[in-house]
């Protein structure tokens, strides 16, 4: 659905900022750029709604050029999260958000009722939060209003730029979750900018991870990019604890499970879901103290799960 085809920026001071970019992000996509400072990232993201005009290549959102759309209209199908939120300070959080349907014609009433159910949405009480002022609200709520506010117009494609960072690393982990839930009934293609690897790999259905000079070093899931780094800055950025992550990254696979027979509920312990990842079902073992744990589809047992069924699953992973 976005593709960008051997785009770069070059800045009137000659800084390349991004070299030779081939990206697709399909329909539906949560795709995350991530590395480090300086390499890119944001550049690429704000030519994708033009706030930035490429140097060169090419930037299709569904089949069209972005660069010969008109950037207003281009703007109203995407929606856009910046990490300082810019609400207006003055405004009321409600008018906030009402901000952007209004703005496409939407009478008062109805602006404000869906600026209200946005706001519910988002996890927002409108009785609570509707008249309160920015500077009345947490970070992690105010990043909440941006959200609601890029989600207003009903917008296809969103971009977020470091959505999560002004945040504490607790809020951080559930404005994540949460959006990630949100994510699964809008199904809105997105495009997230992270310097987090541990964010990337969460959130993102595939990662691109960005080197200096706005070189694309790899584009892959997460679980391939920490299971097969492209080359050793890409193995360097995602650590030396990829290992670890690639739990986190990896879902039980029923077939590969060991049978339940024998086993003892002494043994067993409190089983996980089928749909757990890896992580969540060692953690569970470890919580409880127990060398294996049963997992279940609904109410029925499928299998047990031991630390050598883990490694085993790991490894099977990768083929
Ligand atoms: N207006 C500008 N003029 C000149 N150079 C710029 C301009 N904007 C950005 N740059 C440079 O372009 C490069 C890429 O910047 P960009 O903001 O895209 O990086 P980033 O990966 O998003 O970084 P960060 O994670 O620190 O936000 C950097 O070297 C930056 O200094």
């Amino acid at each position: 659905m976005i593709r960008l085809t051997r785009v770069g920026k070059t800045y009137p001071d000659g800084t390349v900022a991004v070299h030779e970019l081939d990206l697709e992000v399909g329909r539906g996509e949560l795709v995350c750029l991530v590395g480090p400072s300086g390499c890119g990232k944001s550049t690429t993201l704000k030519m994708i709604n033009r706030l930035i005009e490429p140097s060169s290549g090419t930037i299709e959102i569904d089949g069209r050029d972005v660069t010969t759309s008109d950037p207003v209209t281009l703007r109203r199908g995407i929606g856009y999260v910046i990490q300082q939120v810019g609400l207006f300070p003055h405004q009321r959080i409600v008018t906030n958000v009402m901000t952007v349907p209004l703005l496409y014609g939407e009478s008062k009433a109805v602006a404000r009722e869906r600026a209200e159910s946005l706001m519910s949405l988002v996890g927002l009480d409108p009785a609570t939060y509707a008249d309160r002022y920015p500077h009345q609200l947490s970070g992690g709520q105010r990043q909440r209003v941006g959200v609601a506010r890029a989600l207003a117009a009903d917008p296809p494609v969103l971009l977020m730029d470091e959505p999560f960072g002004a945040v504490d690393p607790v809020v951080r982990v559930r404005l994540q979750e949460e959006f990630l839930r949100l994510q699964q009934d809008l199904d809105k293609t997105v495009v997230l900018v992270t310097h987090d690897i541990d964010e990337a790999v969460k959130m993102g259905d595939r990662v691109a991870v960005f080197a200096d000079g706005g070189r694309l070093a790899q584009y892959a899931t997460p679980a391939e990019l920490l299971a097969r780094p492209a080359d050793d800055f890409v193995a360097d950025f995602v650590g030396s604890t990829r290992g670890l992550r690639r739990l986190a990254v990896t879902p039980i696979d029923p077939a590969l499970l060991e049978p339940m027979d024998g086993v003892t509920a002494g043994e067993l312990g409190a089983a996980v879901d089928v749909d757990s990842t890896l992580e969540q079902a060692l953690a569970e073992m470890m919580r409880q103290d127990k060398a294996m744990i049963g997992v279940k589809d609904g109410h029925r047992f499928v299998g047990v799960l031991t630390p050598a069924g883990v490694h085993h699953a790991l490894r099977a992973s990768l083929r």
